[in-house]
């Protein structure tokens, strides 16, 4: 293999490899992902706002790429590290190649590259900050120096920078082929709106497939403009970064709790539920990211696999008594759905609409379907 482009660390690691897509330097937070499938989801997924994203799965590009698959309208990870790029992709979906679209999307990755040493690495000393650059415009050294100047996700609103300037409607019914059952019986419509801080298009149509009228607004949209609107629930999206410095959004929320207007929030969502409630927000040692974590819903003893995607967590000693704990992880115990007592609020860490991932826990959205509905 002809050595291209190089990874190199905060703490001065470095993995060679081969420079596959456009040439360049990107600085993130180096995370992996254990998911088998949907490399083209994970990519376009904006919670991945700053970061380089670590494959794990050895062989990545097989199927290509599709209109159909995309979670936003580009590529939001700053770069992608893998092992081994498939040459010919092969899917009746695909319309192009991976390399192509990260050309496309002007996305600089690396292959060639041991990624279960650096997930090994990233396992035993926490996610660190990295840099891929390719060696044609650079060398070890002025990666390194980048990875060390970058400052990281922490007390940075990624949200803000991403959201939408416009509020608009949502009304596509995307056919993914798969099993999306419309809401159980109930005819009428509900009007959420959606606050935007990097949703996943999948977020959008099952809610749309499931009888809501959408409307997406801004992360910093004003609670009584929203008010005046009459929704019938708020929905709070998935989104990059800390949710701590949001402190806007925050109050909004600690706002809709009090008229006790239907929330659900997803992940980034489901955080600043947390915080508009009392908890705290801390941030993970590698994170989660993947399609395989058992998750117990402790109500009911119930377990489901789901799929993940987030870098902070819901502090477990922070919990006040208006909280109700409501599902945790399998994996490491930490806290994954919540409920505000007295309130019709909920939220989930992991993410229900799955893309790529399980569908086990898709019902939540029935859940949010239903609070509307009483
Ligand atoms: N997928 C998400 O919404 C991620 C939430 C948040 N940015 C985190 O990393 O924990």
């Amino acid at each position: 293999m002809v050595k291209s482009a190089v990874l190199v660390l905060e703490d001065g690691t470095s993995f060679y490899g081969k420079c596959i897509g456009i040439q360049g330097f990107s600085v993130g937070e180096v995370v992996f992902n254990t998911s088998m499938t949907g490399y083209q989801e994970i990519l376009t997924d904006p919670s991945y706002f700053k970061q380089i994203i670590t494959f794990t799965y050895p062989h990545i590009g097989n199927v290509g790429v599709n209109t159909k698959d995309e979670e936003s309208m580009k590529i939001y990870a700053t770069g992608m590290i893998i092992r081994e790029q498939s040459i010919i992709p092969s899917n009746y979906r695909s319309e192009m190649s991976l390399p192509d679209y990260l050309k496309k999307h002007r996305i600089i990755a690396i292959s060639g590259i041991d990624t279960r040493k650096l997930t090994l690495l990233i396992r035993k000393n926490g996610t660190q900050n990295g840099c891929i650059m390719s060696l044609n415009i650079g060398n070890y050294n002025d990666a390194y120096r980048l990875a060390k100047s970058f400052r990281g996700i922490e007390n940075t609103n990624l949200a803000d920078m991403i959201t939408t300037r416009h509020k608009y409607y949502w009304n596509t019914t995307v056919n993914k082929n798969i099993n999306e059952k419309k809401s159980t019986c109930i005819e009428r419509k509900f009007f959420v709106v959606v606050y935007d801080f990097g949703v996943k298009k999948s977020i959008l149509r099952i809610l749309h497939n499931k009888n809501c009228i959408l409307l997406i607004v801004p992360s910093y949209a004003h609670y009584s403009d929203v008010l005046k609107l009459k929704p019938d629930g708020i929905f709070l999206s998935n989104g990059p970064g800390d949710p701590r410095p949001c402190i806007y959004v925050i109050n909004t929320i600690k706002k809709f709790l009090k008229k006790n207007i239907p929330i659900f929030g997803i992940c980034f969502g489901y955080q600043l539920l947390a915080l508009a409630s009392g908890a705290k927000i801390i941030k993970m040692k590698y994170g989660h990211h993947g399609g395989n974590h058992p998750v117990k819903n402790i109500t009911d003893n119930t377990v489901y696999i789901t799929s993940q995607n987030h870098n902070f967590s819901v502090d477990r000693n922070s919990i006040n008594s208006n909280i109700k704990i409501t599902h945790i992880s399998l994996f490491d115990k930490t806290i994954q759905g919540i409920a505000i007592k007295d309130k019709k609020a909920f939220g989930f860490q992991g993410h229900p609409e799955s893309s790529p991932g399980p569908q086990d826990i898709v019902r939540l959205f029935d859940k949010f379907i239903n609070l509307m509905n009483t």
